[in-house]
């Protein structure tokens, strides 16, 4: 009609005709034509319904990696699925098939440019960025320093800033209050900016003293969770030029990397000048493994450090506070679980509930260690696995492959789910929907390593993963030996309220209730 009217006369016609006919054959084509007769992966198991809009609305209407949980049930552990326009997906759950990406054919499997983009602005172009040499190489410059021996030398930091948080609760119980609440997450998202400042590059953030301090308010701008943001953030994945629309959350993440990046460089520079070379923490040992590297290929430039610096500070803390937080509400949930967890910590460290011994801690934390308790480990371990605080990764073939003996053709976005496959019976049997500490006692036969996505597995597999099992340990200790917890009965769990921005977190933090233990007013 527009054609008809605007151009008119015989071309007009012909226009009136043409459009809607090339948008009708267009339309056939991407959602009956190529899905089902022509694409490469139409063997594949597919989840029923109209590629034209595809299961777009199921994924961004639920919790992210449920439905794709759901249609692995149904279908099998390999499935396509659709995002609009008869875009293909594939979400991998087969034990081969992950083994493959993880480990047999890694660099094949890249970040996609769109997911790259967003989290470059706030993460630099780190290790956790890095592709293929460039990867190897920084990875194994990076390794010594999250060796066992490494994370054994930084966990005087994480009983120091972790007793510091129990201290801080503790003064909100200094006039006879019996309970108090608690909005957990922001308080342990401090804790684990502290841990990683100090332990990563030997700076005190004090964010525990000082909640406003410009980094922690610019971690809070990135991870805002308001409408628009929301939109935006989606945007930019697919139009990257929207992060110049001038917008609120387009400036706060301006603002926010200009902050981030101030922070890292400030850190470089008094590092390299400092004489002290006897410090163990992160960022000193890399740079002296850079000043004895036998080559300049092995040498980390000055960039890359201070994009080093953003990512371990970006991927070091949110995640591990998430996870507290988490373990916290589910421990407060089951009160049985706590109960246990709290009598094998009272019998490994009983000082820990001795006032006079509980000052002592921090100076004398070589002698306490965390992986001797196997019931904290059970616990940090299900927890991890029943809300993973990173619920999926998203990766785009570079060349053409197979994977559970499916052809998977160059292009192909794939995604791995930790939301879904650390949830299928396939794996962890009936109960796999349950949180049983207990079952890590007993794995059932179906069980394999590749059933537990939380930190990746293989070489992009998270190098941190010693340090944050360590540090969420310790935090647990000092909490636990110290107060009960107990949910907020009054407002809605925030297991109903997860948003994934990144990480898996509730909407509005976890607040609970937290009472001291008996004898503990006396602090
Ligand atoms: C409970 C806490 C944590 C969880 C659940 C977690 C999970 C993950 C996952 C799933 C990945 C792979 C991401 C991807 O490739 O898409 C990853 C990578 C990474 N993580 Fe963690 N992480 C945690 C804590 C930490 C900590 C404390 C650090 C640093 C001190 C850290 C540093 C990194 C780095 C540098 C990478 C990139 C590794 C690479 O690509 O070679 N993470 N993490």
């Amino acid at each position: 009609y527009l054609a008809s009217r605007t151009v008119g006369g015989p071309v007009g016609r012909y226009l009136a005709y043409l459009l809607p006919t090339s948008l009708a054959v267009y339309l056939l084509f991407w959602s009956w034509l190529w899905p089902f007769y022509i694409s490469p992966l139409r063997k594949v198991p597919t989840v029923p319904g109209f590629p034209l809009w595809g299961q777009f609305r199921e994924i961004i209407t639920q919790e992210v990696g449920v439905p794709q949980r759901e249609w692995h049930k149904r279908h099998g552990p390999i499935i396509r699925y659709f995002f609009p326009l008869g875009n293909e997906r594939l979400s991998i759950a087969e034990d081969d098939a992950l083994k493959h990406m993880t480990l047999r054919n890694t660099y094949n499997y890249p970040k996609p440019l769109r997911a790259k983009l967003w989290m470059l602005r706030i993460l630099g172009e780190g290790v956790l960025l890095a592709e293929g040499d460039e990867h190897v190489r920084q990875r194994k410059a990076l390794a010594p320093a999250f060796s066992q021996r490494s994370i054994k030398d930084l966990t005087p930091w994480f009983w120091r800033k972790g007793m510091h948080l129990a201290n801080k609760w503790q003064e909100e119980f200094s006039s006879g209050v019996k309970t108090s609440s608690f909005e957990v997450l922001e308080w342990l998202n401090r804790t684990t900016l502290d841990i990683i400042g100090q332990a990563a590059f030997g700076t005190d953030f004090n964010s525990l003293d000082y909640p406003e301090t410009p980094l922690r308010q610019a971690y809070r701008m990135v991870f805002a969770f308001d409408l628009s943001s929301r939109i935006l953030h989606g945007l930019q994945s697919f139009i990257p030029a929207t992060k110049h629309i001038p917008s609120r959350m387009n400036s706060d993440m301006q603002a926010s990397r200009g902050i981030i990046v101030d922070e890292a460089n400030a850190i470089i520079e008094s590092k390299y000048d400092q004489a002290d070379k006897q410090s163990k923490d992160i960022l000193s040992l890399i740079i002296r493994d850079n000043e004895n590297a036998q080559s300049q290929a092995d040498e980390l430039s000055f960039e890359t450090l201070r994009d080093q610096i953003m990512t371990f500070l970006g991927a070091g803390h949110d995640t591990t506070a998430t996870g507290v937080a988490w373990t916290l509400h589910l421990v407060a949930k089951h009160a049985d679980v706590q109960t246990k967890l709290r009598e094998e910590i009272r019998e490994h460290m009983p000082q820990l509930f001795d006032s006079e011994a509980r000052r002592t801690v921090v100076d004398r934390s070589n002698d306490f260690d965390v992986d001797r308790l196997p019931y904290l480990d059970n616990v940090c371990r299900e927890s991890l696995r029943y809300i993973p605080p990173i619920p999926m990764t998203v990766r785009e073939a570079k060349e053409d492959d197979y994977l559970g003996g499916y052809f998977v053709p160059k292009g192909t976005t794939v995604y791995v789910l930790a939301n879904a496959i650390n949830r299928l019976p396939q794996y962890w049997g009936e109960t796999a929907d349950e949180f049983l500490p207990q079952r890590w006692d007993n794995l059932p036969k179906t069980w394999t390593s590749n059933a537990y996505m939380t930190f990746l597995q293989g070489a992009r597999g998270c190098i941190g993963r010693k340090f944050a099992e360590t540090e969420m340990k310790v935090i647990l200790c000092c909490l636990l030996s110290a107060f009960e917890f107990a949910p907020r009965t009054d407002l809605e769990s925030p297991e109903d309220l997860k948003m994934w921005r990144l990480v898996l977190r509730p909407r509005d933090g976890v607040t609970l209730n937290a009472s001291l233990l008996a004898g503990r007013a006396g602090w």
